[in-house]
């Protein structure tokens, strides 16, 4: 990642002025359901903001307005129905909603494998502000079904900003709503639990249709892995920039990990090379007796998206491997090393996604704030004697942390490696080095 230059060139201020307000004839807004979001007086001061950029909305009437109108939904499987603008691509999709209280780190978001199938709305009202850059892709792809936000920035002002977060959305074909009442949405979601949901700019289809796609499309008992996993194994090289660096010391010692990519993270990498490592990651369909082949020092499991039940395929491997080396998993690696024990998973009322959840590691009864991004969790009931949880989310109890000395096995339900998020629980790649560590001697 580049220093910021020396003399500021102009930062990318005001990029986004050019967004979706453009000279579009905009069918009349479907009827029906919440009116929620239209507050023409925030509209007005987005249109004097950009006042000049853009030739407005030209209704049937021939009257020129320089605002957007509502020109997309959202169907929920509730029969809710929210009238939202479009930003990003067009089109129709169907997921699964969850909400993200991450102040930031939307790009991070965007590009985490282990949103597949869902729609991201963020709970802080503001977003798009610093755009986009190359360097805080945490894979190659958006995978997610689309992004819900209250309010979309009309500036763009930061100086690693190369794009604005619609032209980003754009070019990958990723949906994004805005003014829409992203609180009222989370009040839902938390009563009631997670939604299906469709968002649609298609005016041809009737709220009944999209209401109808909702119902019947399905994410539990769903293989979302295959879809985001490398074709091919690989190797990883790249330690955190030293710029960014916030761990002091270099490590001595080097292990070779063989890394399950069930929709890796490129931050997970990164914090294990810095830690030593030299890392080969595999498809997940790689089989264990080649991993095994390979000699490593440790396997780690990775995140990823969907039902940990619909992946057997991914529980043989685990159950292959452990006990075997030393072995790490995060949250989909977590969910899938419980089932390999022999536990349960379940499917959690809204699930955890942000950067703010406080954990404690029983061990110490060290707190942590950590990143999360999940809705299934371990059945710690379902586990067998000697598997000790070592961490529960302080939200609400549920299991955050296994440790079986017997089989040399870690694992976090949440995102040591945050991105976004803070750092509090980087140490987590520090145990699993002393896990190998061990293993030598
Ligand atoms: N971040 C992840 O690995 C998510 C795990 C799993 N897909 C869940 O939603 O619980």
């Amino acid at each position: 990642m580049a220093a910021p230059p020396a003399t500021a060139s102009a930062p990318s201020w005001c990029l986004s002025a050019s967004r979706g307000l453009g000279s579009v004839v905009v069918p009349a807004p479907p009827s029906g359901g919440p009116r929620i979001g239209g507050r023409d007086r925030f509209l007005g001061v987005r249109s004097k903001a950009v006042s000049g950029v853009q030739s407005g909305t030209v209704l049937d009437d021939g009257v020129q307005r320089p605002w957007k109108l509502s020109d997309a939904r959202l169907v929920l499987e509730d029969g809710s129905v929210w009238k939202a603008k479009s930003f990003g691509a067009s089109g129709t999709q169907v997921g699964e909603v969850v909400f993200n209280t991450s102040l930031t780190g939307y790009q991070e978001i965007l590009t985490d494998p282990s949103y597949a199938g869902q729609f991201v709305l963020m709970t802080n009202p503001h977003i798009g502000n610093t755009g986009v850059n190359p360097d805080d892709e945490e894979s190659n792809k958006c995978f997610l079904g689309g992004l819900i936000i209250r309010n979309l920035s009309i500036c763009t002002s930061n100086w690693r900003c190369t794009e604005t977060l619609e032209e980003y959305l754009m070019k990958r074909n990723i949906m994004g709503i805005y003014d829409v009442d992203t609180r009222a949405i989370t009040r839902r979601l938390r009563e009631d639990g997670s939604l299906i949901g469709v968002l649609s700019t298609d005016q041809s289809l009737t709220d009944k249709e999209l209401l109808e796609m909702a119902k019947n499309w399905k994410i539990v008992g769903v293989d979302l892995i295959s879809g985001v996993t490398c074709d091919v194994p690989y190797e990883w090289s790249d330690k955190t920039d030293s710029e960014w660096e916030f761990k002091k010391g270099q490590s001595t010692e080097s292990f070779h990990v063989v890394a399950y990519d069930f929709g890796i993270k490129h931050n997970i990498l990164r914090r294990l090379t810095s830690y030593g490592c030299k890392i080969t990651v595999v498809p997940a369909s790689w089989p264990a007796s080649e991993v095994l082949n390979l000699k490593p020092d440790g396997v780690f499991f990775s995140n990823g998206p969907g039902d940990p039940a619909a992946v057997p395929y991914a529980v043989k491997t685990v159950q292959e491997i452990i006990g075997k080396v030393p072995v790490f998993g995060i949250c989909m690696g977590h969910q899938l090393i419980g089932q390999a024990l022999g536990g349960k998973t379940f499917k959690m009322k809204f699930g955890h996604h942000g950067g703010n959840h406080p954990v404690c590691d029983l061990r110490s009864g060290r707190v942590d704030i950590s990143a999360q991004n999940h809705n299934y969790a371990v059945d710690p009931e379902s586990l067998p004697e000697g598997v000790k949880v070592t961490h529960i989310n302080l939200n609400d109890n549920s299991c955050a942390g296994l440790q079986y000395p017997k089989m040399k096995l870690l694992s976090l339900q949440y995102h040591p490696e945050s991105s976004p998020g803070p750092h509090d629980s980087d140490l987590a790649f520090g145990e699993f080095i002393e896990l190998m560590k061990s293993n030598r001697l």
